[in-house]
């Protein structure tokens, strides 16, 4: 039972006539039950990865490949994404009304209590307005608003961006319970580190194609473990910055 990502690539048409490709064939697996993370350097091409994924690329856009959901064709509600910031809510709503609206397009009734219990936000939070929430908050709610549709797989882009190391050492604990529960989390992220303790596997990109797809376990110490050059730059870098 599995997301899987075949060939994946995107293109862009300028107006002058050329064409850029942005995604060069991206292949890649995230099982139910299991953290994939997708890693790379600013531009590398995640955020596409997402966008092609969840139909949100613009129509200058062209996307090829094979993504199949479970084995099937994805539909509507199988695939959520919990994106970077919580501009992507609606700023004049208050949270509970706001989680129910994100269930309705799939048939769903969303009990917003349970979900904001599940993913650890008081029950007084659903009164509020986005802009009320902590930033650790917010990205607690971003992966709310995507578990309201009831999708099996979750795409998180940057669940911990701009996040204290304790409040992304808990966002990151409550994507691997989501695992845990079923769940397959396709996690974006820069911080390799938090992305490897919870990872089965991390598909780190390059200039909109795969560096490299290792175990999570290959991120450790100076990264021996790691074929592609890029890759164990990458880590290593990382390795500095966290000692710093
Ligand atoms: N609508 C678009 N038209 C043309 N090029 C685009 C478009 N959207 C994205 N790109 C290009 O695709 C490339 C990948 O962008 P993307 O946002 O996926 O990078 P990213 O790896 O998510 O970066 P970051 O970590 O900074 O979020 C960039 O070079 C970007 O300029």
């Amino acid at each position: 039972m599995s997301l899987s990502v075949i060939n994946l690539t995107v293109s862009f048409n300028a107006t002058d006539g050329r064409s850029l490709q942005a995604l060069k064939g991206l292949s890649l697996t995230v099982n139910r039950g299991e953290v994939a993370g997708l890693a790379g350097a600013s531009g590398a091409g995640k955020s596409l990865v997402a966008e092609a994924l969840m139909g949100l690329l613009p129509g200058n856009a062209l996307v090829s490949g094979h993504v199949t959901v479970d084995g099937q064709k994805p539909r509507p509600g199988s695939l959520a994404l919990a994106p970077q910031t919580i501009d992507a809510l609606d700023p004049l709503a208050r949270i509970a009304p706001q989680l129910a609206r994100f269930g309705k397009p799939f048939g769903r009734t969303v009990d917003a209590m349970k979900l904001l219990a599940d993913v650890g936000l008081e029950p007084d939070v659903a009164h509020a307005f986005p802009h009320e929430l902590s930033g650790g908050m917010a990205k607690r709610l971003l992966l709310a608003s995507a578990l309201a549709s009831g999708a099996g797989f979750i795409i998180a882009d940057e669940p911990t961006g701009g996040l204290d190391p304790g409040n992304a050492d808990r966002v990151m604990a409550l994507i691997a319970s989501l695992a845990r529960k079923g769940h397959g989390m396709l996690v974006i992220s820069h911080d390799l580190q938090r992305l490897a303790a919870i990872s089965r596997r991390i598909t780190v990109m390059q200039d909109g194609a795969i560096a490299e797809t290792a175990d999570a376990g290959c991120f450790a110490s100076e990264g021996s473990a790691l074929s592609s050059p890029y890759t164990r730059a990458l880590w290593r870098a990382q390795e500095i910055y966290g000692t710093c």
